[in-house]
């Protein structure tokens, strides 16, 4: 017997931090969809991810080769094991292969009312092979009634209302309204099947009223799974927020990030899945083994060499004087004007549009720096200083990888620039901050803690990692002495304005 329709009003807000959330949904072996990533995406969200399994699918990122249904009543037995003994916080259901399943979850959902189900109704998988039988959309209408949101696709959404599929954003719209009414359920229409450089979402409730959320589209052929990552998400968030509007927001802001990184997983040749842990990882430290890692520890000695010098040691502790401040600014604004070209040259040889755009405002943002150094800061130390030798030699290696390198030298020629600098920036900002008094270069060193260039070193890094596992051997050896050489020139470059302000004065010999 099925118990009333649950209320699309938001229930008293039940806020969860690490809420308990239950996938009811198939297997995907490649990892990319269905269970898996939904486990994936709960726990990126810091739920607490179940699992039950309705169906095991043979599938990879170029399709879905086999799909078996295990026996109805044993489905019944693990959602009951399940809800015997834990409090649930949120359901997401995702494929839900047949007629017979469908009404077993049914079953299962007027009795157990969970606070927050949301229900994917998986019917066809990015390769367009079919998840569910024929005919069985009826019965998926039937769960409407113990569902809170219900997030079709548009394909999804056509069948469901029995009509066509929508051609424009308008169409999908009001036919998000049309389910929303007609089934008194809130509905989240996605348009990641249109055409247009945007990806548009919107929350549509029952008295069509609608809320949109707008971003741009990713240019990626790694796809695989946003519907259900971005079901499990909204799942997971609503425990936690309390609010539909504010979980899908957080949740499509989170699957921008995901599917931005998804290139770098390199995980089969079809459509492959997003990054779900793509904010774990860009703030773990680089995983063993990666090409990355060889490089960091590969330029220990010039890490070192780095804080031992007179230039960092002074500026930490306030000492620094003036001329040789002046003297690293201005050489800092020289290298600049052209490290902004070899990273458009950068852009210009990526291999995806967001590697492309990455770089491209990489080197806006050295124009805007180099500028501001003159008008905030040169202005401050005035000092006549032509380009020194190692400004030169480093720019002169820079061009030269940027003349004839490939993609992935002229990456890890670029690299320490970001990696080293934002490393002298973290410590250096660090000791400022335990620093008593008012200390000469403060403003300066607040700088330092720039969290978009952190952001900004982090996806160097890692698209160094892509380009390396792309890369033949003999390619990243290159990579590794382009970034070798560059790391040395930015121990010399710390190092020019004592030997070469004190050079010019006599003092030492450069
Ligand atoms: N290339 C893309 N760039 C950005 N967002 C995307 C992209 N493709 C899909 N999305 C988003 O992924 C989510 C799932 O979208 P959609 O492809 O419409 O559904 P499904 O994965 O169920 O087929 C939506 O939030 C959609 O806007
Ligand atoms: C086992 C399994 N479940 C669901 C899907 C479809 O995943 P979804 O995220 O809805 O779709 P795409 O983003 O891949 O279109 C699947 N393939 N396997």
């Amino acid at each position: 017997m099925l118990t009333p329709a649950p209320s699309t009003s938001d229930r008293a807000p039940q806020r969860v931090k690490h809420p308990r959330v239950l996938s009811i949904a198939g297997s995907d072996p490649s990892g990319g969809a269905g269970i898996q990533a939904d486990i994936k995406s709960i726990s990126a969200h810091g739920g607490y991810a179940m699992a039950v399994l309705t169906a095991l699918t043979a599938q990879n990122t170029q399709g879905v080769q086999g799909v078996h249904i295990p026996p109805v009543a044993f489905l019944s037995s693990q959602l009951d094991a399940v809800a015997a003994d834990i409090s649930l916080d949120a359901v997401k259901i995702g494929m839900l292969a047949d007629a017979q399943v469908m009404r077993a979850v049914g079953d299962w959902l007027a009795v157990t009312r969970p606070a927050v189900v949301v229900l994917d109704p998986v019917m066809v998988a990015t390769s367009g092979d079919l998840l569910v039988a024929e005919g069985a959309h009826e019965a998926l209408l039937e769960l409407l009634k113990f569902t809170h949101l219900v997030t079709p696709n548009l394909p999804e959404l056509a069948v469901l209302l029995n009509q066509a599929e929508a051609g424009s954003w308008a169409e999908a719209l009001e036919q998000g309204q049309q389910l929303a009414a007609a089934h008194e359920v809130l509905v989240l229409v996605k348009g990641g099947h249109l055409p247009g450089e945007e990806c548009p979402d919107a929350l549509v409730w029952p008295d069509g009223t609608h809320q949109e959320f707008r971003a741009p589209r990713i240019a990626t052929k790694n796809t695989h799974g946003t519907g259900c990552s971005l079901s499990s998400a909204v799942a997971t968030l609503r425990a936690q927020t309390g609010d539909w509007v504010e979980s899908v927001r957080l949740a499509k802001e989170w699957l921008s990030g995901a599917l931005v990184t998804a290139d770098d997983l390199g995980v089969g040749s079809g459509a492959g899945p997003i990054n779900h842990l793509h904010a774990l990882w860009a703030n773990a430290p680089a995983a063993a083994g990666t090409f990355s890692d060889e490089l960091w520890a590969d330029c220990a000695p010039q890490r070192q060499a780095i804080f031992e010098l007179d230039f960092i040691k002074e500026l930490a502790a306030g000492t620094l004087e003036s001329k040789h401040f002046a003297y690293y600014l201005a050489q800092d604004a020289l290298y600049l004007g052209t490290y902004s070209r070899v990273l458009a040259r950068a852009s210009s040889l990526a291999p995806t549009e967001e590697e492309q755009k990455f770089w491209a405002q990489g080197a806006q943002n050295c124009i805007e720096v180099e500028m501001s150094l003159h008008r905030d800061w040169l202005s401050q130390f005035p000092l006549e200083s032509p380009m020194g030798p190692v400004t030169k030699h480093y720019l002169d290696h820079l061009q030269a990888v940027a003349c004839s390198g490939s993609y992935g030298e002229v990456v890890a020629a670029v690299l320490p620039c970001y990696w080293l600098y934002a490393e002298v920036g973290r410590v250096l900002h660090s000791d400022y901050l335990s620093y008593s008094g008012k200390h000469p270069y403060g403003a300066w060193l607040e700088s330092y803690a720039d969290e978009d260039f952190s952001r900004a070193t982090e996806r160097a890094v890692a698209i160094a990692d892509t380009a390396a596992r792309h890369g033949s051997a003999p390619e990243r050896e290159r990579m590794r002495a382009a970034f070798a050489h560059s790391a040395q020139y930015e121990v010399d470059f710390f190092a020019a304005p004592h030997r070469r302000v004190d050079a010019d004065l006599g003092a030492r010999r450069d």
